[in-house]
Protein backbone atom coordinates (compact mmCIF):
# COMPACT_ATOMS: atom_id res chain seq x y z
CA UNK A 1 0.00 0.00 0.00
CA UNK A 2 1.77 3.22 -0.90
CA UNK A 3 1.42 6.25 1.73
CA UNK A 4 2.80 6.79 4.98
CA UNK A 5 2.01 6.35 8.94
CA UNK A 6 2.88 9.61 11.27
CA UNK A 7 3.44 8.91 14.75
CA UNK A 8 3.07 11.75 16.79
CA UNK A 9 5.00 10.73 20.15
CA UNK A 10 4.18 13.79 22.90
CA UNK A 11 6.65 12.48 25.83
CA UNK A 12 7.89 14.32 29.11
CA UNK A 13 10.62 16.12 27.89
CA UNK A 14 9.76 16.48 23.78
CA UNK A 15 7.43 16.16 21.51
CA UNK A 16 8.37 14.12 18.56
CA UNK A 17 6.69 13.45 14.67
CA UNK A 18 7.77 10.72 13.07
CA UNK A 19 7.13 9.31 9.53
CA UNK A 20 7.58 5.70 9.09
CA UNK A 21 6.80 3.82 5.90
CA UNK A 22 3.92 0.54 5.60
CA UNK A 23 6.62 -1.81 6.23
CA UNK A 24 7.38 0.35 8.98
CA UNK A 25 10.73 1.96 8.82
CA UNK A 26 12.04 5.43 9.93
CA UNK A 27 11.89 7.71 6.83
CA UNK A 28 12.24 10.91 8.94
CA UNK A 29 11.99 12.69 12.67
CA UNK A 30 11.80 15.62 14.51
CA UNK A 31 11.51 16.90 17.84
CA UNK A 32 10.98 20.00 20.12
CA UNK A 33 11.98 19.93 23.45
CA UNK A 34 9.45 22.33 25.79
CA UNK A 35 9.97 23.61 28.75
CA UNK A 36 9.71 21.61 32.08
CA UNK A 37 7.61 23.83 35.34
CA UNK A 38 8.49 23.90 38.86
CA UNK A 39 6.38 26.06 40.87
CA UNK A 40 6.88 24.33 44.86
CA UNK A 41 9.51 21.42 45.66
CA UNK A 42 7.62 18.12 44.08
CA UNK A 43 5.23 19.79 41.89
CA UNK A 44 5.88 19.73 38.04
CA UNK A 45 3.87 20.87 35.29
CA UNK A 46 3.52 21.73 31.53
CA UNK A 47 1.70 24.37 29.81
CA UNK A 48 -0.54 23.32 27.50
CA UNK A 49 0.06 25.38 24.47
CA UNK A 50 3.44 24.02 24.58
CA UNK A 51 2.44 20.63 24.38
CA UNK A 52 0.18 21.60 21.54
CA UNK A 53 2.76 23.87 20.55
CA UNK A 54 5.73 21.28 19.96
CA UNK A 55 3.55 18.75 18.65
CA UNK A 56 2.07 20.47 15.62
CA UNK A 57 5.48 22.05 14.85
CA UNK A 58 7.20 18.76 14.77
CA UNK A 59 4.52 17.26 12.45
CA UNK A 60 4.78 20.06 10.68
CA UNK A 61 8.46 20.02 10.25
CA UNK A 62 8.47 16.40 9.31
CA UNK A 63 6.42 17.01 6.18
CA UNK A 64 8.51 19.98 4.77
CA UNK A 65 11.71 17.76 5.57
CA UNK A 66 10.79 14.86 3.22
CA UNK A 67 8.08 17.19 1.21
CA UNK A 68 5.15 14.74 2.02
CA UNK A 69 1.65 16.07 1.44
CA UNK A 70 -0.75 15.37 4.52
CA UNK A 71 -2.67 13.65 1.74
CA UNK A 72 -0.57 10.64 1.31
CA UNK A 73 -0.37 9.88 5.37
CA UNK A 74 -2.58 6.78 5.24
CA UNK A 75 -2.93 6.66 9.10
CA UNK A 76 -1.93 8.63 12.23
CA UNK A 77 -0.85 7.32 15.86
CA UNK A 78 -0.85 9.25 19.27
CA UNK A 79 1.43 8.11 21.97
CA UNK A 80 2.32 10.07 25.22
CA UNK A 81 3.53 10.14 28.48
CA UNK A 82 0.86 8.87 30.79
CA UNK A 83 -1.35 9.93 33.67
CA UNK A 84 -0.26 13.68 32.76
CA UNK A 85 -3.61 15.66 33.68
CA UNK A 86 -5.38 18.52 32.02
CA UNK A 87 -9.25 19.72 32.22
CA UNK A 88 -10.03 22.04 29.91
CA UNK A 89 -13.04 24.32 28.95
CA UNK A 90 -15.26 22.48 26.20
CA UNK A 91 -16.41 25.33 24.53
CA UNK A 92 -12.99 27.23 24.37
CA UNK A 93 -11.30 24.79 24.51
CA UNK A 94 -9.30 26.73 26.76
CA UNK A 95 -7.19 25.02 29.48
CA UNK A 96 -7.93 26.25 33.11
CA UNK A 97 -4.73 25.09 34.58
CA UNK A 98 -1.09 24.09 33.12
CA UNK A 99 -1.08 20.11 32.79
CA UNK A 100 0.23 18.37 36.05
CA UNK A 101 2.76 16.07 35.20
CA UNK A 102 2.45 12.36 36.06
CA UNK A 103 6.09 13.01 38.02
CA UNK A 104 3.88 15.68 40.10
CA UNK A 105 3.33 14.57 44.08
CA UNK A 106 1.58 17.87 45.28
CA UNK A 107 -1.35 14.88 46.37
CA UNK A 108 1.10 12.72 48.76
CA UNK A 109 -1.30 13.63 51.22
CA UNK A 110 -4.18 13.34 50.20
CA UNK A 111 -3.19 9.86 48.87
CA UNK A 112 -1.92 9.47 52.66
CA UNK A 113 -5.78 10.41 53.64
CA UNK A 114 -7.69 8.18 51.08
CA UNK A 115 -5.42 5.41 52.27
CA UNK A 116 -6.64 5.82 55.84
CA UNK A 117 -10.31 5.50 54.23
CA UNK A 118 -11.00 1.69 55.09
CA UNK A 119 -11.01 -0.46 51.61
CA UNK A 120 -10.35 2.64 49.52
CA UNK A 121 -6.57 0.91 48.96
CA UNK A 122 -8.01 -2.35 48.25
CA UNK A 123 -10.64 -1.25 45.95
CA UNK A 124 -8.43 0.80 44.26
CA UNK A 125 -6.17 -2.19 43.44
CA UNK A 126 -8.63 -4.49 42.92
CA UNK A 127 -10.54 -2.23 39.95
CA UNK A 128 -7.54 -0.55 38.41
CA UNK A 129 -4.81 -2.64 39.08
CA UNK A 130 -2.81 0.76 40.30
CA UNK A 131 -1.81 1.64 43.49
CA UNK A 132 -3.20 4.26 45.54
CA UNK A 133 0.01 6.64 44.76
CA UNK A 134 0.33 10.53 43.27
CA UNK A 135 1.94 9.09 40.26
CA UNK A 136 -1.94 8.37 38.80
CA UNK A 137 -4.46 11.05 37.19
CA UNK A 138 -7.23 10.77 40.01
CA UNK A 139 -6.00 12.68 42.91
CA UNK A 140 -4.25 15.29 39.99
CA UNK A 141 -7.82 15.66 38.66
CA UNK A 142 -9.16 16.15 42.44
CA UNK A 143 -6.50 18.71 43.01
CA UNK A 144 -7.92 20.58 40.10
CA UNK A 145 -11.16 20.62 40.74
CA UNK A 146 -10.87 21.98 44.32
CA UNK A 147 -8.09 23.93 43.47
CA UNK A 148 -9.67 25.70 40.39
CA UNK A 149 -12.97 28.48 41.51
CA UNK A 150 -16.00 27.34 40.37
CA UNK A 151 -14.75 24.19 38.51
CA UNK A 152 -16.49 21.72 40.39
CA UNK A 153 -19.84 23.41 39.51
CA UNK A 154 -18.69 23.88 36.12
CA UNK A 155 -17.71 20.04 35.64
CA UNK A 156 -21.20 19.36 37.10
CA UNK A 157 -22.96 21.23 34.79
CA UNK A 158 -21.02 19.24 31.88
CA UNK A 159 -18.50 22.21 30.88
CA UNK A 160 -15.57 20.63 31.26
CA UNK A 161 -13.45 18.32 29.41
CA UNK A 162 -10.65 15.96 31.41
CA UNK A 163 -7.97 14.05 29.32
CA UNK A 164 -5.05 12.77 29.65
CA UNK A 165 -2.64 14.30 26.83
CA UNK A 166 -3.72 11.81 24.24
CA UNK A 167 -7.11 13.08 24.56
CA UNK A 168 -6.09 16.40 24.90
CA UNK A 169 -4.38 16.23 21.72
CA UNK A 170 -6.85 14.52 19.98
CA UNK A 171 -9.84 17.30 21.08
CA UNK A 172 -7.28 19.96 19.55
CA UNK A 173 -6.47 18.15 16.27
CA UNK A 174 -9.72 17.41 15.64
CA UNK A 175 -11.10 21.10 16.44
CA UNK A 176 -12.95 20.48 19.47
CA UNK A 177 -15.25 17.71 18.06
CA UNK A 178 -13.79 14.71 19.32
CA UNK A 179 -13.39 13.96 23.67
CA UNK A 180 -11.68 10.11 23.48
CA UNK A 181 -8.72 8.17 24.99
CA UNK A 182 -7.99 4.33 23.95
CA UNK A 183 -7.84 2.01 27.08
CA UNK A 184 -4.41 2.21 27.68
CA UNK A 185 -4.22 5.32 28.80
CA UNK A 186 -8.07 5.59 30.69
CA UNK A 187 -5.97 2.81 32.72
CA UNK A 188 -3.95 5.00 33.89
CA UNK A 189 -6.17 7.58 35.08
CA UNK A 190 -6.87 5.21 38.92
CA UNK A 191 -10.34 5.88 37.72
CA UNK A 192 -11.05 3.06 34.81
CA UNK A 193 -12.09 -0.41 35.91
CA UNK A 194 -9.34 -2.74 33.49
CA UNK A 195 -11.70 -5.68 34.37
CA UNK A 196 -15.19 -4.27 32.93
CA UNK A 197 -13.24 -1.50 30.99
CA UNK A 198 -15.93 1.03 32.06
CA UNK A 199 -15.38 3.74 34.04
CA UNK A 200 -16.28 3.20 37.55
CA UNK A 201 -19.13 4.53 39.67
CA UNK A 202 -17.30 3.73 43.23
CA UNK A 203 -13.98 4.79 42.56
CA UNK A 204 -15.76 7.97 40.27
CA UNK A 205 -17.45 8.44 44.17
CA UNK A 206 -14.35 8.02 46.17
CA UNK A 207 -12.18 10.43 44.47
CA UNK A 208 -15.38 12.88 43.95
CA UNK A 209 -15.05 12.85 40.08
CA UNK A 210 -18.33 14.25 38.16
CA UNK A 211 -18.86 12.14 34.99
CA UNK A 212 -19.74 14.26 33.16
CA UNK A 213 -15.97 15.29 32.77
CA UNK A 214 -14.83 11.95 31.58
CA UNK A 215 -13.64 10.79 27.64
CA UNK A 216 -15.00 7.95 26.02
CA UNK A 217 -12.70 4.83 25.83
CA UNK A 218 -12.05 3.15 22.37
CA UNK A 219 -9.86 0.18 21.51
CA UNK A 220 -5.97 0.94 20.91
CA UNK A 221 -6.90 0.81 17.61
CA UNK A 222 -10.04 2.64 16.08
CA UNK A 223 -11.20 5.44 14.01
CA UNK A 224 -10.74 8.40 16.59
CA UNK A 225 -11.81 10.76 14.31
CA UNK A 226 -9.62 13.37 11.95
CA UNK A 227 -7.39 16.48 11.88
CA UNK A 228 -8.96 19.49 10.90
CA UNK A 229 -7.29 19.75 7.62
CA UNK A 230 -5.74 22.92 8.15
CA UNK A 231 -3.63 22.15 10.53
CA UNK A 232 -1.14 19.54 7.94
CA UNK A 233 -2.86 20.28 4.69
CA UNK A 234 -5.16 17.33 4.94
CA UNK A 235 -7.28 15.97 6.75
CA UNK A 236 -5.43 12.63 8.17
CA UNK A 237 -7.36 10.04 10.17
CA UNK A 238 -5.84 9.32 13.47
CA UNK A 239 -6.72 5.32 13.81
CA UNK A 240 -4.13 4.64 16.92
CA UNK A 241 -3.68 5.40 20.22
CA UNK A 242 -1.82 4.22 23.18
CA UNK A 243 0.38 5.49 26.57
CA UNK A 244 4.06 5.47 26.00
CA UNK A 245 5.15 2.34 27.66
CA UNK A 246 2.40 0.38 26.19
CA UNK A 247 3.12 1.52 22.76
CA UNK A 248 6.93 0.56 22.95
CA UNK A 249 5.71 -2.60 23.68
CA UNK A 250 3.82 -2.90 20.66
CA UNK A 251 6.47 -1.67 18.87
CA UNK A 252 8.84 -4.31 20.58
CA UNK A 253 6.25 -6.38 19.32
CA UNK A 254 6.03 -8.16 22.66
CA UNK A 255 2.68 -9.34 21.46
CA UNK A 256 2.29 -12.85 23.07
CA UNK A 257 1.73 -13.66 26.78
CA UNK A 258 5.30 -14.34 28.45
CA UNK A 259 7.17 -11.91 26.37
CA UNK A 260 8.56 -8.39 27.75
CA UNK A 261 10.41 -5.04 27.12
CA UNK A 262 12.20 -2.72 29.15
CA UNK A 263 12.46 1.06 28.13
CA UNK A 264 15.96 2.31 29.49
CA UNK A 265 15.97 6.48 29.23
CA UNK A 266 15.56 8.35 32.02
CA UNK A 267 13.39 6.58 34.18
CA UNK A 268 13.46 2.96 33.68
CA UNK A 269 9.55 1.26 32.47
CA UNK A 270 9.52 -3.31 32.16
CA UNK A 271 6.14 -4.10 31.01
CA UNK A 272 5.44 -7.63 30.72
CA UNK A 273 2.80 -9.63 28.74
CA UNK A 274 0.16 -11.42 30.72
CA UNK A 275 -2.24 -12.22 27.72
CA UNK A 276 -6.20 -11.72 28.65
CA UNK A 277 -5.34 -12.52 32.50
CA UNK A 278 -5.19 -9.40 34.40
CA UNK A 279 -2.59 -10.90 36.61
CA UNK A 280 -2.74 -9.51 40.27
CA UNK A 281 0.37 -8.90 41.30
CA UNK A 282 1.31 -9.95 44.67
CA UNK A 283 4.22 -7.91 44.74
CA UNK A 284 3.77 -4.15 44.21
CA UNK A 285 3.88 -4.08 40.37
CA UNK A 286 1.07 -3.08 38.46
CA UNK A 287 -1.25 -4.41 36.54
CA UNK A 288 -2.35 -2.35 33.63
CA UNK A 289 -3.97 -2.88 29.77
CA UNK A 290 -0.91 -3.17 27.25
CA UNK A 291 -3.53 -2.72 24.04
CA UNK A 292 -7.12 -3.50 23.73
CA UNK A 293 -7.90 -4.62 19.60
CA UNK A 294 -11.67 -5.18 18.68
CA UNK A 295 -12.62 -5.01 22.25
CA UNK A 296 -10.38 -7.81 23.78
CA UNK A 297 -8.14 -6.18 26.43
CA UNK A 298 -4.64 -7.63 26.65
CA UNK A 299 -3.04 -7.31 30.25
CA UNK A 300 0.49 -6.21 31.20
CA UNK A 301 2.34 -6.55 34.49
CA UNK A 302 4.61 -3.23 34.86
CA UNK A 303 7.30 -2.03 36.89
CA UNK A 304 8.90 1.58 37.03
CA UNK A 305 12.59 2.73 38.27
CA UNK A 306 12.78 6.18 38.70
CA UNK A 307 16.66 6.84 38.10
CA UNK A 308 18.16 4.91 35.34
CA UNK A 309 20.00 7.53 32.65
CA UNK A 310 18.94 10.23 35.20
CA UNK A 311 21.36 8.59 37.30
CA UNK A 312 24.65 9.14 34.94
CA UNK A 313 23.12 12.46 34.10
CA UNK A 314 23.66 13.07 37.93
CA UNK A 315 27.02 11.76 37.72
CA UNK A 316 27.81 14.37 34.64
CA UNK A 317 26.23 17.45 35.91
CA UNK A 318 26.11 17.03 39.38
CA UNK A 319 28.76 15.02 40.52
CA UNK A 320 31.13 16.02 36.94
CA UNK A 321 32.70 12.49 37.47
CA UNK A 322 32.67 12.73 33.73
CA UNK A 323 31.54 14.92 30.76
CA UNK A 324 29.00 13.08 28.60
CA UNK A 325 27.23 9.64 29.14
CA UNK A 326 29.19 7.89 26.56
CA UNK A 327 32.25 7.97 28.43
CA UNK A 328 30.42 5.39 31.21
CA UNK A 329 31.43 2.43 29.30
CA UNK A 330 35.41 2.39 29.24
CA UNK A 331 35.23 3.38 32.51
CA UNK A 332 32.99 0.24 33.41
CA UNK A 333 34.98 -2.14 31.25
CA UNK A 334 38.18 -0.86 33.45
CA UNK A 335 36.67 -1.58 36.67
CA UNK A 336 34.51 -4.84 35.57
CA UNK A 337 31.87 -6.89 37.79
CA UNK A 338 33.32 -7.20 40.46
CA UNK A 339 33.16 -3.32 41.82
CA UNK A 340 33.08 -3.14 45.74
CA UNK A 341 31.59 0.16 45.54
CA UNK A 342 27.27 -0.20 45.50
CA UNK A 343 24.83 3.15 45.13
CA UNK A 344 21.19 3.13 45.63
CA UNK A 345 19.77 5.82 43.45
CA UNK A 346 17.11 6.14 45.65
CA UNK A 347 17.47 10.51 45.09
CA UNK A 348 13.04 10.79 44.77
CA UNK A 349 12.26 7.14 46.82
CA UNK A 350 12.34 3.97 45.42
CA UNK A 351 9.92 2.52 42.91
CA UNK A 352 8.75 -1.43 41.86
CA UNK A 353 9.19 -3.01 43.93
CA UNK A 354 9.40 -1.46 46.76
CA UNK A 355 7.35 1.81 46.62
CA UNK A 356 9.35 3.70 49.34
CA UNK A 357 9.05 7.84 49.06
CA UNK A 358 10.88 7.87 51.87
CA UNK A 359 14.11 6.07 50.81
CA UNK A 360 16.74 8.09 49.93
CA UNK A 361 20.09 7.57 47.55
CA UNK A 362 23.41 6.21 49.01
CA UNK A 363 27.14 5.13 47.13
CA UNK A 364 28.30 2.09 49.64
CA UNK A 365 31.45 0.49 50.22
CA UNK A 366 33.83 2.98 49.51
CA UNK A 367 37.56 2.61 50.61
CA UNK A 368 41.11 4.68 49.37
CA UNK A 369 41.39 3.67 46.55
CA UNK A 370 38.07 4.00 45.23
CA UNK A 371 38.05 6.25 42.24
CA UNK A 372 35.93 7.86 39.46
CA UNK A 373 35.34 4.72 37.60
CA UNK A 374 33.86 2.23 40.24
CA UNK A 375 30.99 5.26 41.22
CA UNK A 376 30.38 5.77 37.46
CA UNK A 377 30.52 1.68 37.58
CA UNK A 378 28.33 1.39 40.84
CA UNK A 379 25.32 3.92 39.14
CA UNK A 380 25.26 1.67 35.86
CA UNK A 381 25.23 -1.97 37.86
CA UNK A 382 22.14 -0.08 39.81
CA UNK A 383 20.04 -0.12 36.79
CA UNK A 384 20.74 -3.42 36.25
CA UNK A 385 20.32 -4.59 39.44
CA UNK A 386 17.08 -2.87 39.97
CA UNK A 387 15.92 -4.53 36.78
CA UNK A 388 16.70 -7.58 38.59
CA UNK A 389 14.37 -6.75 41.62
CA UNK A 390 11.33 -6.57 38.78
CA UNK A 391 12.21 -9.80 36.54
CA UNK A 392 12.55 -11.12 40.29
CA UNK A 393 8.72 -9.96 41.48
CA UNK A 394 7.70 -10.99 37.93
CA UNK A 395 8.97 -14.42 38.73
CA UNK A 396 7.56 -14.69 41.85
CA UNK A 397 4.10 -13.47 40.54
CA UNK A 398 4.20 -16.56 37.92
CA UNK A 399 5.33 -15.34 34.76
CA UNK A 400 8.76 -15.50 33.68
CA UNK A 401 10.20 -13.86 30.40
CA UNK A 402 13.16 -15.81 28.97
CA UNK A 403 13.92 -12.71 26.46
CA UNK A 404 13.84 -9.06 27.29
CA UNK A 405 13.73 -6.92 24.73
CA UNK A 406 15.27 -3.49 24.93
CA UNK A 407 15.23 0.26 24.05
CA UNK A 408 15.87 3.93 24.82
CA UNK A 409 18.74 5.89 24.94
CA UNK A 410 21.09 3.77 27.44
CA UNK A 411 21.02 0.38 25.41
CA UNK A 412 23.86 1.78 23.14
CA UNK A 413 26.04 0.74 26.00
CA UNK A 414 27.19 -2.66 25.13
CA UNK A 415 28.58 -3.60 28.75
CA UNK A 416 25.51 -2.62 30.20
CA UNK A 417 23.67 -4.62 28.39
CA UNK A 418 25.84 -7.85 28.81
CA UNK A 419 26.23 -6.81 32.31
CA UNK A 420 22.24 -6.53 31.97
CA UNK A 421 21.99 -10.51 30.67
CA UNK A 422 24.32 -11.71 33.04
CA UNK A 423 22.33 -10.26 35.93
CA UNK A 424 19.41 -11.63 34.61
CA UNK A 425 20.44 -14.55 33.40
CA UNK A 426 17.79 -14.28 30.17
CA UNK A 427 18.75 -13.16 26.91
CA UNK A 428 18.62 -9.30 26.07
CA UNK A 429 17.60 -8.69 22.52
CA UNK A 430 18.17 -4.92 20.86
CA UNK A 431 15.80 -4.50 17.85
CA UNK A 432 17.04 -2.52 14.80
CA UNK A 433 14.64 0.38 15.43
CA UNK A 434 15.30 1.86 18.84
CA UNK A 435 12.30 4.43 18.23
CA UNK A 436 10.02 1.96 18.93
CA UNK A 437 7.63 3.58 21.45
CA UNK A 438 6.44 5.94 18.18
CA UNK A 439 6.57 2.46 16.40
CA UNK A 440 4.22 1.18 18.06
CA UNK A 441 1.51 4.32 17.48
CA UNK A 442 2.64 3.36 13.76
CA UNK A 443 1.50 -0.19 13.59
CA UNK A 444 -1.46 0.54 15.63
CA UNK A 445 -2.84 3.47 12.95
CA UNK A 446 -1.70 0.76 10.35
CA UNK A 447 -3.63 -2.23 12.06
CA UNK A 448 -6.52 0.22 11.96
CA UNK A 449 -6.10 1.42 8.47
CA UNK A 450 -5.78 -2.46 7.25
CA UNK A 451 -1.56 -1.81 6.29
CA UNK A 452 -1.49 -4.77 8.67
CA UNK A 453 -3.76 -7.48 8.62
CA UNK A 454 -3.26 -8.82 12.31
CA UNK A 455 -0.77 -9.20 15.51
CA UNK A 456 1.32 -11.67 13.29
CA UNK A 457 1.64 -9.11 10.75
CA UNK A 458 2.98 -6.30 13.56
CA UNK A 459 5.03 -9.28 15.05
CA UNK A 460 6.96 -9.48 11.55
CA UNK A 461 8.00 -5.66 11.65
CA UNK A 462 10.09 -6.47 14.54
CA UNK A 463 13.98 -7.18 13.21
CA UNK A 464 16.92 -7.71 15.46
CA UNK A 465 20.15 -5.94 15.84
CA UNK A 466 21.69 -8.09 18.70
CA UNK A 467 21.71 -10.30 21.12
CA UNK A 468 23.29 -10.69 24.73
CA UNK A 469 23.62 -13.66 26.52
CA UNK A 470 24.50 -14.50 29.85
CA UNK A 471 27.50 -15.72 30.56
CA UNK A 472 28.18 -15.44 34.46
CA UNK A 473 28.41 -18.20 36.60
CA UNK A 474 25.24 -18.37 38.72
CA UNK A 475 27.34 -18.05 42.21
CA UNK A 476 28.85 -15.14 40.82
CA UNK A 477 25.40 -13.61 39.50
CA UNK A 478 23.96 -14.34 42.89
CA UNK A 479 26.45 -12.79 44.94
CA UNK A 480 26.52 -9.45 42.98
CA UNK A 481 22.67 -9.42 43.44
CA UNK A 482 22.81 -10.04 47.36
CA UNK A 483 25.51 -7.08 47.91
CA UNK A 484 22.62 -5.17 45.66
CA UNK A 485 20.06 -6.41 48.16
CA UNK A 486 21.97 -5.51 51.39
CA UNK A 487 22.97 -1.82 49.83
CA UNK A 488 18.88 -1.40 49.31
CA UNK A 489 17.70 -2.57 52.91
CA UNK A 490 20.35 0.18 54.44
CA UNK A 491 18.09 3.01 52.76
CA UNK A 492 14.64 1.84 53.10
CA UNK A 493 12.82 3.69 55.60
CA UNK A 494 10.72 0.72 56.70
CA UNK A 495 10.69 -2.92 55.85
N1 LIG B 1 26.43 5.40 26.27
C1 LIG B 1 25.51 5.50 27.23
N2 LIG B 1 25.54 4.66 28.29
C2 LIG B 1 24.60 4.75 29.27
N3 LIG B 1 23.60 5.65 29.27
C3 LIG B 1 23.52 6.51 28.25
C4 LIG B 1 24.46 6.49 27.18
N4 LIG B 1 24.12 7.47 26.31
C5 LIG B 1 23.00 8.08 26.82
N5 LIG B 1 22.65 7.51 27.99
C6 LIG B 1 21.51 7.88 28.87
O1 LIG B 1 20.31 7.73 28.13
C7 LIG B 1 19.35 8.67 28.62
C8 LIG B 1 18.55 9.25 27.46
O2 LIG B 1 17.73 8.27 26.91
P1 LIG B 1 16.35 8.65 26.18
O3 LIG B 1 15.73 7.37 25.79
O4 LIG B 1 16.62 9.67 25.14
O5 LIG B 1 15.57 9.30 27.43
P2 LIG B 1 14.12 9.98 27.55
O6 LIG B 1 13.32 9.54 26.36
O7 LIG B 1 13.60 9.45 28.86
O8 LIG B 1 14.38 11.46 27.59
C9 LIG B 1 20.10 9.74 29.36
O9 LIG B 1 19.65 9.75 30.71
C10 LIG B 1 21.57 9.34 29.28
O10 LIG B 1 22.20 9.48 30.54
O1 LIG C 1 7.58 10.52 28.55
P1 LIG C 1 8.39 9.42 29.17
O2 LIG C 1 9.11 8.57 28.19
O3 LIG C 1 9.26 9.96 30.28
O4 LIG C 1 7.33 8.38 29.87
C1 LIG C 1 6.55 8.77 30.91
C2 LIG C 1 5.64 7.63 31.35
O5 LIG C 1 4.60 7.39 30.45
C3 LIG C 1 5.09 7.94 32.71
O6 LIG C 1 4.28 6.91 33.17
Amino acid sequence: MAGYLLSLDQGTTSSRAILFTPDGAVLASQQQEFAQIFPQPGWVEHDPQAIWDSTLNSARRVLQQTGIGADEIIAAGITNQRETTLLWDRHTGEPLYNAIVWQDRRTAELCQRLQRQSGAEALVRERTGLLLDPYFSATKLMWLLEHIPGARERAERGELAFGTVDTFLLWRLSGGKVHATDATNAARTMLFNIHTQQWDADLLRLFDIPAELLPDVKDSAAEFGTMEASLLGAAVPVRGMAGDQQAALIGQACLQPGMAKSTYGTGCFMVLNTGTRALQSEHRLLTTVAYRLQGQPVYALEGSIFMAGATLQWIRDGLRLISSAGECQSLAEATGYNNPVYMVPAFTGLGAPYWDPQARGAIMGLSRDTGIKEIVTAGLQAVCYQSRDLLQAMAQDGVQPQVLRVDGGMVVNDWLMQFLADILGITIARPRVTETTALGAALLAGLQAGVFQDTDDLQRVWQHDRTYQPQLAAAQREALYQGWQQAVQRVRSSD
